[in-house]
């Protein structure tokens, strides 16, 4: 699991207030700056930083304000803030951390306090970074799994809808993967899974095409901006590179070692058209590849897709 250098965003008015807070926390991430909360909303937008220190009392707009448009927005509402503030009182405090500030710390600050409260947020941010990535893991695997799959194909549909451009998604199923289990055991089962993960992930070469874990021995690829014959090309590409693996396989009719068999739909999304009925499609054109041998692939392009009723 990848580990970045944190963000931490500094929101002050004050120009000395910014560089005690910099020359503080620089050692511990990236410092990033900002004088108002306008600054503030579009450098937390851009830049997605890990905490935000804020000051209160601010010209234009003040740290309150800040926070509760921060958590209106999906994109910012998980970012931590910590206010920083010569607001002493019980109820500027009480409002701050109802607001949802993790922290509130008074001006004149000490600073080994803030340094170690800064550190503890770091941390706290790291743990639930790393656990988002976990629940979108596939424990098996290590790919993602259906959860992420479903998030990213609500996404590359939308954008299908926006750009008008083709989304190839295919469903990718293990042939008489019942009979491998049946004759070398489970757990040899389980290891076979990992390695068609592991060489369908090496097929996939543009950043936004992906291999996801759908469920049992199925897999689900999507191919965004991919029409027919590109899918065609990289889908046949998929079917070799698991013959090539060379998996013994004397239970299965089609070939020797393990192989794998490709249903695939080519969608041009409208808005209102849903994205299960694609997957229906997909899960049809499997059915065919089965049918017709196994080891191969099929796709259709869809003219339309029925509407969600
Ligand atoms: N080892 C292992 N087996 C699994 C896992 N998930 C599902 N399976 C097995 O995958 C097999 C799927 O069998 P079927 O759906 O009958 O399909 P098949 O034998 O692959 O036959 P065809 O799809 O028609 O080629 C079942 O025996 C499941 O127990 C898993 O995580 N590990």
């Amino acid at each position: 699991m990848q580990v970045e250098t944190p963000t931490i965003l500094i929101v002050d008015d004050e120009k000395s207030s910014r560089k005690i807070l910099n020359d503080l926390l620089k050692e511990k991430g990236k410092i990033v700056l900002a004088k108002n909360g306008t600054q503030a909303l579009e450098l937390a937008a851009a830049q997605r930083p890990t905490l935000i220190l804020m000051d209160i009392l601010m010209p234009d707009m003040n740290g309150f304000q800040v926070l509760e448009k921060l958590k209106q927005s999906d994109d910012t509402k998980h970012i931590a803030v910590m206010f920083i503030t010569a607001l002493g009182s019980h109820n500027d405090e009480t409002k701050g951390l109802r607001l949802g500030a993790c922290d509130y710390v008074h001006k004149p600050f000490h600073a080994e306090i803030v340094q170690a409260r800064v550190g503890t947020h770091l941390e706290l941010a790291k743990q639930r970074r790393m656990l988002e990535e976990l629940a979108n893991l596939d424990a098996l695997t290590s790919i993602p799994n259906r959860r992420q799959l479903e998030k990213k194909l609500d996404i590359e549909w939308a954008n299908s809808v926006r750009t008008g451009e083709p989304l190839a998604i295919a469903m990718v199923d293990v042939d008489f993967f019942k009979l491998y289990n049946d004759e070398y055991g489970h757990a040899s089962g389980d290891n076979v899974l990992r390695r068609i993960a592991n060489i369908l992930e090496a097929q996939l070469k543009r950043p936004r095409d992906l291999v996801y874990r759908y469920g049992g021995e199925e897999f689900c690829i999507i191919l965004p901006d991919t029409e027919s014959t590109g899918a065609q090309h990289i889908l046949e590409t998929c079917c070799k590179s698991v013959e090539s693996l060379n998996i013994e396989h004397r239970e299965s009719t089609v070939s020797p070692v393990v192989t794998i068999s490709i249903g695939a739909c080519i969608c041009a999304p409208k808005a209102g058209e849903s994205v299960e009925k694609a997957l229906q499609q997909a899960d049809q054109q499997l059915y065919q590849s089965k049918r017709q041998g196994r080891n191969q692939v099929h796709i259709k392009t869809l003219p339309e897709i029925e509407s969600v009723s």
